[in-house]
């Protein structure tokens, strides 16, 4: 493992990285491999999570392509040094920001979007001018393999190297100095992975999980809300971060909600919602029955059918539930929708906020000063009002989590900004000392005047006069300088 990161320090130090033409070769090759691998790719998705290829493809490869399109149109832009402004005292110097890569990534990714969980940041990554070290997750063995098999043959090899393996290899890889991590899993995995981190002080990202609440207004359009809910609560089995964990509602709404979510999976998924090919699988059996356990004691007002052989669970819907009960303890990830009655907004906001900060909020209502309430008075990741899992989909929006959903946050340019460090640049001449010696020993009342008047723009009325004459002079040396003289 060891000789496997030097192999890629080594690579990364070449400085072959770095150049925007190579980024953004790397980049098309990237696409390329998408379009050109497009059965392989969408077919090892389909295996893993039982995915329709047309789902794969809309819910993954789309992401993906519209995420490199993105990166290729606007990062001659943002490598550029961005000028800054400049106080008195550097008024003649050359200060710019200018965005660098930070070394060598490590990206270690989750098995629920197998394939856009690893290939989104290391879009990013490579936009930066980083190097990178894949670790895609070992329970979506099918995905993790063609993205081994498959990156080789398109990008360097040397620079971007994928390592497949479950906890083991993973926690040998963190034992390696990185310039930065991104991972994608749980909150406790998210634990061990800061503290590897810490002991080479190497910043991370953590994309963590949580419960996502979605509050129901009774001032809304229960059929539209019902089926956005349910095309986001049900979207691949509900093994989605950002899925509406659970409905927060007046207790009088819940029976027409069931309803109406009811009435949805059937205009969706059909009679047999096991033969929909738009209902996915539970990745495994652990999972499986972890999710099972969330019903014990539980009133189940929709669906509740399960099958262990081939890991189904139907949609459904849990009412009256009890905040006490396990359902609301953790993170459900899986088709499995409590109801909490509350009596308003006001409780539902209480409640939100007596909770760890969620990745997701999602708030339904016709009355926009209440969406607006919700979103000044709580904190999440991010927010949709009127509908769910949207926020995703704009990659203008910084997309993570905030307290124990995670920190730090990528899509588009934030995912340039989090794989660059943004370097100061500051280029004096070594004329001009006169000025210069106003900072140097021993310090006088006078030198600090002058320091009032170059940082601050603050200057004693007698110091006036003499104050107009060094801006004479220094007008006049800015057009010595540019040449008017
Ligand atoms: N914020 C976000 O963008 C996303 C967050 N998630 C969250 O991820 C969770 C589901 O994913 P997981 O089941 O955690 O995925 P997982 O089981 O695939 O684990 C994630 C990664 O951590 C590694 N890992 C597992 N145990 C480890 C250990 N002890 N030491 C070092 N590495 C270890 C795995 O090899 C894998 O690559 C949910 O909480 C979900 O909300 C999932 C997708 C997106
Ligand atoms: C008109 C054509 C419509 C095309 C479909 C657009 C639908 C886009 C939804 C995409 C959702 C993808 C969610 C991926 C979330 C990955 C991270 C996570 O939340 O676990």
């Amino acid at each position: 493992m060891e000789r496997e990161v030097q192999r890629v320090r080594q690579a990364f130090l070449s400085g072959r990285s770095r150049p925007l033409r190579f980024r953004l070769q790397q980049l098309e090759a990237l696409r390329r491999m998408v379009q050109e691998r497009e059965k392989d790719i969408l077919a090892a998705i389909a295996a893993d999570l039982c995915k329709s290829e047309l789902n794969a493809y809309s819910q993954e490869v789309i992401t993906v392509l519209g995420e490199i399109d993105f990166m290729l149109e606007n990062l001659p832009e943002w490598v550029t040094a961005k000028p800054v402004k400049k106080n008195l005292l550097t008024m003649m110097d050359e200060a710019y920001i200018q965005p660098q890569p930070l070394g060598v990534v490590l990206i270690i990714g989750a098995w629920n979007y197998p394939f856009v969980l690893i290939i989104q940041p290391l879009i990013g990554a490579i936009a930066a001018g980083n190097a990178v070290i894949i670790k895609p997750s070992e329970l979506s063995e099918n995905t993790a393999k063609i993205v081994a098999k498959l990156l080789p043959q398109y990008l360097d090899q040397d620079l971007y190297v994928v390592i497949n393996g479950g906890v083991e290899e993973t926690t040998e890889l963190l034992k390696q100095r990185f310039d930065h991590i991104f991972y994608t899993g749980n909150t406790a995995v998210g634990k061990i992975v800061m503290e590897a981190a810490a002991k080479h002080l190497t910043p991370v990202t953590l994309e963590l999980g949580g419960k996502s609440p979605c509050y129901i207004d009774k001032d809304c359009d229960l059929d539209i809300v019902c089926r956005r809910i349910t095309w986001g609560k049900y979207m691949n089995c509900g093994q989605t971060c950002i899925a509406p964990d659970y409905i927060l509602c007046e207790a009088s709404l819940q029976s027409q909600i069931v309803w109406k979510i009811k009435e949805t999976v059937k205009e969706f998924y059909g009679e047999n919602i096991k033969e929909s090919p738009d209902y996915e699988r539970i990745i495994n059996l652990r999972h499986f029955k972890r999710i099972l356990s969330l019903l014990e004691g539980q009133k189940i007002a929709l669906g509740g059918e399960t099958d262990e052989a081939t890991r189904y669970i139907a949609p459904t819907v849990l009412t009256d539930v009890d905040p006490k009960t396990k359902v609301m303890q953790e993170e459900i990830f899986g088709p499995v929708l409590p109801i909490v009655p509350v009596k308003n907004v006001d409780e539902a906001i209480d409640f939100i906020n007596e909770r760890e900060k969620p990745l997701a909020l999602y708030v339904f209502s016709h009355n926009h000063k209440l969406i607006k309430r919700m979103i000044d008075e709580t904190s999440s990741g991010g927010v949709t009002g009127n509908d769910v899992i949207m926020h995703f989909t704009l990659n203008s929006f910084p997309f993570g989590g905030v307290g124990s959903s995670g920190m730090g946050a990528y899509h588009g340019k934030h995912s340039f900004d989090t794989f660059s460090h943004q370097r100061p640049c500051l280029l004096k001449s070594l004329k001009r000392e006169g000025a210069n010696k106003l900072r140097y020993p021993p310090n006088s009342q006078s030198k600090v005047d002058w320091g009032k008047f170059f940082l601050l723009r603050r200057f004693n009325k007698e110091k006036l006069g003499l104050l107009v004459l060094t801006f004479l002079g220094i007008v006049a040396a800015v057009l010595v300088k540019a040449g008017y003289y």
